[in-house]
């Protein structure tokens, strides 16, 4: 199966998130809430960049049941996970002016380019093979992390929404769709994606704590 080949091609990149100091200090309680504050502003425009892309590939999908999953997938997205965050965002002070003021980092830029990119050059296959770690491996970091609280309330939190049986049932259904898409003409392309996609995971933690910035600012 596609997800076991891609399962088993990403242990040391998924380990290393797993492992990853941003992850560690998240549970321990010990990651400064500015690192935090940047990480869920720079997730927030991730996010929203993965409900387009959901929407787009539906609109490109040939079978209407897998467009019409496609299509719940995102607007799950914006009833679950981004709603969840808006929250994050009262409690923290985040108001949308700051988020609006925040520009996308040079990895988030580069792993959501990459996402396109996989819907452009692989189809919808293409992109939901893209997309597929980073609710899988979400899944996986908060299965790893459910053993012991984070003494932070909203670190905690954080870590609920991946346990949370909502989040885990939707992941499910991405790994069948997953399955449904790949073929044995397009199944090395796909884990490739998968790969580069788990490796911008990793890559995003490391952003996260470096408060990683463009060497020269943006054109306005
Ligand atoms: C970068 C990233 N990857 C995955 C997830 C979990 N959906 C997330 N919120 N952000």
């Amino acid at each position: 199966m596609f997800t076991d080949t891609a399962h088993e091609a990403t242990r040391s990149l998924w380990l290393a998130s797993k492992h990853h100091p941003f992850i560690q200090q998240l549970q321990a309680g010990t990651l400064p809430m500015a690192t935090f504050r940047d990480y869920l502003i720079q997730d927030h425009h991730y996010l929203l960049e993965f409900g387009r892309l959901y929407d787009l590939a539906a609109t490109q999908c040939s079978r209407p049941d897998q467009a019409a999953q496609l299509h719940a997938n995102a607007e799950d997205l914006r009833h679950g996970e981004i709603a969840t965050r808006e929250t994050f965002f009262e409690k923290l002070g985040i108001t949308p002016a700051m988020i609006a003021n925040t520009p996308v980092a040079p990895t988030n830029y580069a792993y959501t380019s990459h996402l396109y990119r996989s819907l452009a050059t692989a189809g919808v296959p293409g992109a939901i093979a893209g997309l597929l770690p980073c609710y899988w491996l979400y899944a996986e970091i908060g299965e790893g992390l459910a053993t012991k609280d984070s003494p932070i309330p909203i670190y905690q939190a954080w870590i609920d929404t991946y346990t949370a049986s909502d989040y885990t049932d939707a992941m499910s259904d991405q790994l069948a769709l997953a399955n449904a898409v790949a073929t044995p003409d397009n199944q090395a392309e796909l884990c490739q994606i998968f790969i580069r996609s788990s490796w911008y995971e990793l890559n995003f933690w490391q952003m996260a704590l470096d408060h990683e910035q463009w060497c020269v600012p943006e054109p306005s």
